[in-house]
């Protein structure tokens, strides 16, 4: 097959099965600057967007992405080489691949070479809408106070520079935008949170307004009456992109793209309806535009991320490294659907418009889709900004209600267990936290003299450690994970528990 490189230019060689921007790309203009685009932000909004557009809609609500860390040096140097262009490829359960080039990112800047001209695109009147997939950690929120942590140093830096320098970080973006925007009478834009965290624009709007306190109380004031940080759930399970992707795309449609994103079938977005400057058409393509976002939230944070984690630990211990395999496992798919069941489901509130049970039993069919391959280790990372924010709740609420906590303490203990660091054949595990993975590490290794060391972190579960119903469980569960391991402890749990 002959290999395509992927360009503008050569976008009229793509294969028939492979459909590519029917619009004129030339004629799209930037009305969105998205931080963060990794995997997700391509599989997602920027594929709304693309549909938008090849519907004749939304070409003045062009993205440019924007990277602010190291990391992103790389996107930058491959948007720069294919004009921006992308392939994304939905793989289905059986096999089945269907790959199109996303067109709607028009530009990418790599804000360290030139923070000012992230700044021309923020003030830009053009931009309306700044969005953000920028991970949890992404938010400094520390998630036992709720408050904002001024602890990353990058952070320290931008409140300390001086006022009108350029910023590091995506707050330091934002709020600089947003003062001169003020300043020069252009009004606000909408910050736009797409990152799973329960209450996303709130978390967004409480905590770039705290960090822009500390440098100007009067601005943050003017961003607390003037900017909308619209809440959203988001869905689709993208996994990270790897060679043998880039490889089977090349081979399956000659097409030479060096960063494609791959992902399930599976899309979702419920985006509440509060934007400063207006927005695209979303509802035209299938996006949920509610006025309240929570139900939705709650929902898929503590069946499907929440399950993830459950999955994650208790199946890499088992010596699975794929989530496939462990949804495949009828044990450990009947932990995490009873789990949803009897723990995170009490916690919802009515859905409208979803039927629970079916969303459940399609969550373990998305998640035991062989095609997708997504690691124990990426769903395994960055613990700390999420069991507590997606688990912890759960198991607060449930205490409160005195509802049942059991699973979700054994899955307390299967990451104390999993940040040992050593599996259970003996083998090395890559603890990755950034920030906390040494701390993590050595609270766990306390365990047997100390077992509850692990939980004593406050930031991290808050008061758990004070509650013997949830330490007596989480205990028990952590002795038999280090005698029987994983499978054998979570079929004794079942077998006790039932159904
Ligand atoms: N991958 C998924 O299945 C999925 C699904 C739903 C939602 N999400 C949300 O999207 C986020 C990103 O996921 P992804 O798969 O694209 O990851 P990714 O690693 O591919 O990309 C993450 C992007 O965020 C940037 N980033 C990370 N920390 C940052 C920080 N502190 N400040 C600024 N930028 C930062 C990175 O540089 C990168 O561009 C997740 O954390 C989650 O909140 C992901
Ligand atoms: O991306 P994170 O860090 O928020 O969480 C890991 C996974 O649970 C998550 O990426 C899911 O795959 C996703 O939320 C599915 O929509």
């Amino acid at each position: 097959m002959a290999a395509t490189t992927l360009t503008a230019a050569n976008l009229a060689d793509l294969p028939a099965d492979v459909p590519g921007p029917s619009y004129d790309r030339s004629a799209v203009s930037v009305g969105i600057v998205h931080f963060g685009v990794g995997g997700f932000h391509r599989a997602h909004q920027a594929m709304y967007l693309d549909e938008l557009m090849q519907q004749g809609q939304a070409l003045d609500w062009g993205i440019c992405g924007v990277g602010v860390l190291e990391a992103d040096k790389k996107m930058a140097e491959v948007t720069e080489a294919q004009d921006d262009l992308y392939t994304l490829v939905l793989k289905h359960a059986d096999g089945r691949r269907e790959a199109r080039v996303i067109g709607s990112i028009v530009d990418y800047l790599y804000a360290p070479d030139d923070p000012e001209a992230v700044l021309d695109r923020m003030t830009d009147p053009a931009t309306r809408i700044v969005s953000l997939t920028v991970t949890e950690g992404g938010y400094h929120k520390n998630a036992s106070t709720g408050e904002f942590d001024d602890r990353d140093p990058a952070i320290q830096a931008d409140i300390a520079a001086e006022p009108g320098s350029p910023p590091r970080t995506t707050f330091g973006f934002l709020v600089e935008a947003l003062r001169r925007r003020r300043d020069d009478g252009t009004g606000p834009f909408t910050v736009m949170s797409c990152d799973n965290i329960q209450g996303n624009g709130h978390v967004a709007h409480a905590m770039i307004t705290a960090y822009a306190r500390r440098r100007d109380p009067e601005l943050a004031d003017w961003i607390e009456a003037n900017v909308p940080f619209p809440n959203s759930m988001v869905d689709r399970i993208t996994p990270r992109t790897t060679d043998e992707d880039r490889e089977e795309l090349q081979a399956n449609t000659g097409i030479v793209d060096a960063w494609p994103v791959v992902c399930e079938p599976f899309t979702q977005w419920v985006l509440e309806d509060r934007f400063a400057a207006g927005r695209p058409p979303f509802e035209d393509v299938g996006v949920q535009v509610v006025a309240d976002v929570e139900p939705y939230e709650l929902m898929k944070l503590r069946l499907l991320n929440a399950s993830h984690q459950a999955i994650a630990y208790l199946g890499y211990l088992a010596g699975y490294r794929y989530a496939h395999e462990v949804a495949g496992d009828e044990l450990f798919a009947g932990f995490t659907r009873a789990y949803m069941d009897r723990e995170g489901t009490p916690t919802l509130q009515p859905v409208p418009g979803v039927d629970l049970d079916d969303y459940k039993a399609t969550l373990i069919e998305r998640f035991a889709n062989p095609a997708i391959r997504d690691t124990l280790a990426r769903l395994a990372a960055e613990s700390s900004d999420r069991i507590p924010t997606w688990l912890v709740p759960v198991i607060r609420t449930n205490l409160e209600n005195g509802g049942e906590i059991e699973r979700s303490a054994l899955v307390v203990a299967a990451w104390a267990r999993y940040a040992e660091g050593v599996d259970e054949s003996g083998e090395p595990i890559e603890v990755v936290d950034t920030g906390r993975a040494e701390d993590r590490i050595a609270a766990a290794r306390r365990y047997p003299d100390e077992p509850l060391a692990f939980l004593s972190d406050r930031d991290l579960f808050g008061d758990l450690i004070d509650d013997e119903r949830f330490t007596t469980a989480y205990r028990a569960h952590l002795d038999a994970l280090h005698t029987d391991g994983a499978r054998a402890t979570v079929e004794a749990l079942e077998q006790r528990l039932g159904r």
